[in-house]
């Protein structure tokens, strides 16, 4: 079975690629699963593509393999594209998901609905040994809801609305926001590069 390594620690977004994957008879290994030491990568950077590539290429130097990375994010319009590039780290460095959406949902109590609108933003970069990184972009438009709803997913799903939907993604099956998701958008540009990317 082919394999391919995923620069995270992020169990939600490893579970995600794993079902991506796994269509493709292709194995998704995250770095909580790597038997062999990996070192941690510090995302220093401003936006979720140098973030994306720090992660993708600081595994793949150190493995000398090729690496998927994802850097994602919630882009809130009411809040001048806050958390974005800092969605994981919101509410101070424990990467809370709780703190994190509590402090959203306060930032935006006096908003209403039609000024609630949002998107989730997967970036992904392919690091390959000897070539240049790679990048591909999916989205996931919405809106913010009033409090948490749900418990599927990850994150800040449960106050995630997507367009079209009244329900938030952590309501969804987690089949049903694999359909619909950024991270799903972004995998599907992926097409012609697997082979590029998995080794045995
Ligand atoms: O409701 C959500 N549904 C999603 O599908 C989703 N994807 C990302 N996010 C949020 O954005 C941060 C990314 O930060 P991030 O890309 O740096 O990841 P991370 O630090 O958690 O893990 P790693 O991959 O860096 O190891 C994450 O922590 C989440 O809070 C999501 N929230
Ligand atoms: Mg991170």
């Amino acid at each position: 079975m082919k394999e391919i390594v995923i620069a995270t620690k992020n169990k939600g977004k490893a579970r995600e690629f794993k079902t991506f994957f796994a269509k493709g008879n292709i194995v998704a290994k995250s770095l909580l699963e790597m038997e062999r030491f990996t070192p941690d990568i510090e995302e220093t950077g401003k936006t979720f593509e140098e973030n994306a590539a720090l992660k993708a290429e600081g595994i793949s130097r150190y493995l000398d393999i090729p690496v998927l990375a994802d850097d994602s994010g919630l882009i809130i319009d009411a809040l001048d594209g806050r958390p974005g590039v800092y969605s994981a780290r919101y509410a101070g460095e424990d990467k809370d998901d709780k703190a994190n959406m509590a402090k959203v949902l306060e930032e935006l109590k006096n908003t209403p609905m039609d000024k609630r609108t949002a998107r989730f933003i997967c970036m992904l970069a392919i690091a390959i040994p000897g070539k240049e990184t790679l990048f591909r972009t999916g989205y996931c438009e919405g809106r913010i809801a009033f409090e948490e709803m749900g418990v599927n997913g990850f994150g800040y799903d449960p106050i995630f609305i997507p367009e079209g939907y009244s329900k938030t993604l952590a309501e969804l099956l987690p089949e049903e926001k694999n359909q619909i998701s950024h991270r799903k958008n972004a995998i599907d540009q992926l097409e012609g590069l697997l082979g590029d990317l998995s080794h045995v």
